[in-house]
């Protein structure tokens, strides 16, 4: 199956288990992965044909700012489904890191991967 990136999409975001973590945004750091068939959209080269990944990754942003979570599993596993939902993808897989959570780490990070019939 043919794919769509987004990689490295950067939202701030309320997020995080203490109460520090809820007086001020953290970095998340998302890789998106979509299945999709691209040859359509590049026979006809009509947007409309193609996964947009420009209207994806607003989506994305909104959702993840709209409210504040306390874990990035749950980010992970509604950015899986606002995809598979609102953009018909038939398989996403979904990473979120989290960058500042571990100070000697690089980032922390969950992943998922999400289909249609889940
Ligand atoms: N698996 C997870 N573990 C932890 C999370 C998380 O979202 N998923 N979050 C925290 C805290 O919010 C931490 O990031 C603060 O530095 C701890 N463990």
């Amino acid at each position: 199956m043919d794919k769509v990136y987004v990689t490295g999409l950067k939202v701030d975001a309320f997020i995080g288990v203490y109460d520090w973590e809820h007086e001020q945004t953290q970095p998340l750091i998302l890789d998106l992965e979509m299945d999709w068939d691209n040859r359509k959209a590049a026979e006809s080269a009509q947007l409309n044909d193609a996964l947009d990944y420009d209207a994806l990754s607003k989506a994305v942003v909104q959702l993840i700012q709209a409210r504040p979570r306390a874990l990035i599993e749950t980010i992970a596993e509604e950015v899986a489904q606002l995809i598979l939902q609102e953009f018909k993808t038939p398989r996403v897989r979904v990473k979120v890191a989290k960058p500042q959570a571990v100070p000697a780490a690089q980032y922390t990070a969950v992943e998922l991967v999400r289909s249609q019939a889940q």
